[in-house]
């Protein structure tokens, strides 16, 4: 019989877990998962064990991505074709990430779409970026303070970032990965989050954002301020049915369940956008607040953050419209779309369609991102109409 093909490398041999054998807690988490996947498991089990190594995945990068953020070098930042930045700890998260879930996962199984690629690193001014990157993952294993802490080549660790070139789609399971979505918010200094989901036939199952540089505090327009009891770095995390939870990354605060503000009056609603003007139109998001009758001033964070603090009740409204042309990626939206709805949130496009995973590593919408609690969307959907129709009018190219 060749049974022992279809098992997960951690349950022929326990010490093969990575994760397992790093937290002692995590053991039976990392044993019980194959037979809760395999037997008809009830609605409550599913995606448990994936949740769970997705969370440990994602505090590892972070952990890599703290440290690459504390002492950032030129040297350490590149520019991709398309003039956006990629720095050694976006690979180095990819790495780790892609590596870390290929050991968890049953052999043969693991399908990632992940924004990152080696191609810059293997031509020859990619090769003191590759050493360093190396160096960094491999010290970031090391701190897991296991006895025999894996040791990766600079071969696995390119073979790692590579698995990340899946085209994702309708069948089967794909992990989409995001290693530092906000790259240029992280090399400011400012939010980024790592973004991690998994797809089961098209729909998102799971989503993980770690947000190292998020207050664990409320951030938006009613935070009580208690300077003293923050700590900087949440994790959020969402599996379909179970709702959504964060985290202290410190682990100084334990998970705790979370839902978007339950609003229904536009006019005293805030809303979130892109830090980066160029990403999100903001004459258009500025109408459709005018619209609605908000008064506050637009919550402006770098990346998935947004989705994060939006579950917790930081803003009301996430709003993003970016310029003509530009083609929305899955790995910028998957894990925080599930972690909105699992709080009881909506995502839709603009014409207020409900995101559409499957179709590869594209979303297919024609023109905007929105986001807000059941109660308020209908009166979101027809601002975004009319302001759009406005851009419209003034000969802007909107898609409407
Ligand atoms: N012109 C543009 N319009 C809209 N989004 C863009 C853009 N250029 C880059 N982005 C995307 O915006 C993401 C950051 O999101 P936000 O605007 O919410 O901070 C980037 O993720 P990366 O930083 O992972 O490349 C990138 O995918
Ligand atoms: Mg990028
Ligand atoms: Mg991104
Ligand atoms: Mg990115």
């Amino acid at each position: 019989m060749q049974f022992a093909l279809a098992l997960p490398r951690f349950f022929l041999s326990p010490s093969s877990s990575f994760f397992a054998s790093s937290a002692s807690s995590s053991i039976s988490l990392f044993r019980r998962p194959f037979s809760a996947k395999c037997a008809t498991s009830p609605a409550a089990m599913a995606y448990e064990h994936e949740l769970s190594i997705a969370t440990k995945a994602v505090s590892l990068a972070c952990r890599l991505c703290q440290k690459v953020q504390k002492g950032l070098l030129a040297a350490e930042t590149q520019e991709k074709s398309d003039k956006s930045p990629v720095t050694v700890a976006d690979y180095g998260s990819q790495a780790l990430i892609s590596w870390a879930l290929n050991e968890e996962l049953p052999q043969g199984t693991f399908s990632l779409v992940a924004e990152e690629d080696s191609e810059e690193l293997k031509q020859d001014q990619g090769a003191s970026m590759l050493d360093r990157i190396t160096q960094l993952v491999n010290e970031t294993l090391a701190l897991e303070k296991r006895i025999d802490a894996p040791f990766l080549s600079k071969e696995q660790v390119l073979l790692a970032i590579d698995r990340g070139r899946s085209e994702g789609g309708s069948v089967g399971r794909h992990w989409v990965l995001d290693p530092i979505d906000g790259t240029r918010g992280f090399v400011r200094g400012d939010q980024y989050a790592v973004a991690l989901g998994l797809l089961d036939q098209g729909e998102v199952v799971v989503g993980v954002l770690g947000c190292p540089n998020l207050p664990t505090n409320l951030i938006g327009p009613e935070a009580l301020v208690s300077p003293t009891e923050s700590s900087i770095g949440c994790l959020f995390a969402a599996r379909k049915g179970a709702g959504t939870t964060v985290k202290s990354i410190d682990g100084s605060i334990q998970p705790q369940k979370i839902s978007v503000r339950n609003l229904e009056d536009p006019s005293l609603a805030n809303f979130c956008e892109s830090y980066e003007s160029a990403h999100s139109m903001q004459n258009v998001t500025a109408e459709i607040a005018k619209i609605l009758g908000v008064v506050s001033p637009p919550l402006r964070i770098d990346s998935q953050a947004k989705y994060g603090a939006m579950a917790r009740g930081d803003a009301a409204i996430y709003l993003r419209f970016p310029h003509p042309g530009y083609r929305e990626k899955i790995w910028d939206h998957a894990a925080g779309c599930i972690i909105i709805k699992e709080a009881g949130g909506l995502v839709l496009d603009a014409a207020g369609n409900p995101l559409d995973f499957s179709k590869g590593r594209y979303l297919d919408i024609a023109s905007g991102i929105i986001s807000t609690n059941p109660q308020l969307m209908p009166a979101l959907l027809a601002a975004v109409q009319a302001a759009l129709q406005k851009e419209h009018h003034h000969g802007e190219r909107v898609h409407l």
